[in-house]
């Protein structure tokens, strides 16, 4: 993504040329002298602290990735009394609150848009557009290689060419661990409900589960159901308490975040004055999530240019304790040919729908609390003849105050129908 920024600095845009912009120095692991000529006028280094500790230097961008350099390089910077922006979740999920206040201390910015859902400028909306509202709930895909990964399993590729080419098309993080077990979104979800909530949720509080137990018959399936499956992040808020969840969902297909395919990631958010608003757009790749880097520097040169002392986002935040909502479930099993879906449902006390295809079993089930799910994990993992995949959530967008918009959706399509 650097180098993004980079080209797009370069281009000096009516509303760039004027803030007088220059990278003159960038950090690097690999650093060659054919590297170097590439770009003549910034000084390339392979150490980062000595371009933070640099007198000459007002503002520093963040993109190298991990948690415990940045996070030293930017306090560091923040110290020197330097502009920052960076676009790390995971740095600014694990040690926002710390950074915020050495930000706030030393009378600078600390800016991160490109750090959740890429191009789409949902923290800079979180900031300025609900000074009168409440949002009670969100809703969205937040990882855009997961997004990929399940849009072109969908298509018929294998989980392994998917990922690989959101290797290639450089969506993935240097290691796509964090993007595949769901914790990319996880960080996000966190500094998203930092912003609508002004609660601070503890990462082991959101229910987590990653994308790597899919396999194509979950789409047959989840259609047959009338779903699809996608990768989804949601919030809701009662009071003081959050209910998180990161997981490859089942969303009703005609449903908005159905839609929502490869890199793209989107957002929905309910709220007391706007009922709910939606966001979409590219949520990773070089060029897009550098045009987020790019508006936060704007941001931040013109607050330098009228002398304005920054504020910092979420800066009084309260603890936030667990709210747990009975939602459906969606199984995935593999029989032994003799184990129907029936004698599953009868076990287990489920009443829904079932979906047999060869010795793969699917069971929709009626909404239970997380307790429930819990049991039925245990209990198919003894189950004789069995081989659970996956317990996946189903999406009711009715719970979380996006009422309207679904039913005016439904009735569209019945009218159409
Ligand atoms: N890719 C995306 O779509 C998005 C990425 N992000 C975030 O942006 C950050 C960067 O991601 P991305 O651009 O994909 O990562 P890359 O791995 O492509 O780029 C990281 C850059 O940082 C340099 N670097 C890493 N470690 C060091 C070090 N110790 N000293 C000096 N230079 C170093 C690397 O140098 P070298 O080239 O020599 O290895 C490389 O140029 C991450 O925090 C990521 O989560 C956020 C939104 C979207
Ligand atoms: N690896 C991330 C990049 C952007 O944050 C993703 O796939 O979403």
């Amino acid at each position: 993504m650097g180098r993004g920024v980079a080209n797009i600095i370069a281009r000096q845009t009516p509303q760039l040329a004027p803030l007088n912009l220059k990278i003159t120095r960038a950090a690097v692991r690999n650093l060659t002298p054919a590297r170097q000529a590439e770009h003549p006028d910034i000084a390339l280094t392979t150490d980062a602290l000595s371009i933070v500790n640099d007198p000459n230097i007002q503002i520093i961008i963040e993109v190298l990735g991990g948690i415990d350099l940045p996070f030293a390089l930017l306090q560091q910077a923040l110290k020197n009394g330097k502009q920052v922006i960076t676009a790390n979740k995971d740095l600014i999920a694990t040690h926002g609150r710390e950074l915020t206040a050495l930000a706030q201390q030393h009378h600078v910015a600390l800016n991160y848009e490109a750090a959740v859902m890429g191009s789409i400028p949902i923290l800079r909306t979180l900031n300025t557009n609900f000074a009168g509202d409440q949002i009670t709930a969100l809703a969205g895909i937040a990882n855009g290689t997961s997004n990929f990964i399940l849009s072109q399993m969908q298509a018929g590729s294998s989980y392994t060419e998917a990922l690989q080419l959101a290797q290639q098309k450089g969506f993935a993080e240097a290691d796509p661990t964090n993007d595949v077990e769901g914790l990319d979104a996880s960080y996000k979800l966190l500094i998203l409900s930092r912003l609508a909530f002004n609660l601070d949720p503890k990462l082991s509080s959101i229910q987590r589960l990653g994308i790597t137990t899919l396999r194509r018959a979950d789409f047959a399936a989840a259609d047959f159901f009338g779903y699809t499956i996608k990768p989804l992040v949601q919030a809701i808020r009662q009071n003081q308490q959050l209910r998180l969840s990161v997981a490859p969902t089942l969303v009703p297909k005609n449903h908005a975040l159905a839609g929502v395919a490869n890199e793209f990631n989107a957002i929905q958010l309910a709220s007391n004055n706007t009922n709910s608003l939606t966001l979409s757009g590219p949520g990773a790749g070089s060029l897009p999530t550098a045009n987020a880097v790019v508006a936060d520097l704007q941001a931040v040169a013109l607050n330098l240019q009228a002398h304005l002392t920054p504020t910092n986002a979420a800066t009084h935040l309260e603890a936030a304790e667990n709210l747990d909502l009975p939602t459906q479930q969606a199984i995935s099993l593999t029989s032994n040919g003799v184990v129907t879906g029936l004698d599953v449902a009868t076990q287990l006390g489920i009443h829904g729908q079932i979906f047999a295809s060869g010795d793969q079993l699917h069971l929709l089930t009626q909404a239970v609390d997380r307790h429930t799910v819990a049991q039925w994990q245990d209990a198919l993992s003894h189950f004789v003849g069995i081989q659970l995949h996956h317990i996946l959530p189903v999406y009711d967008p009715t719970v979380r105050g996006f009422v309207e918009k679904f039913q005016s959706d439904e009735k569209k399509m019945n009218i159409t129908a």
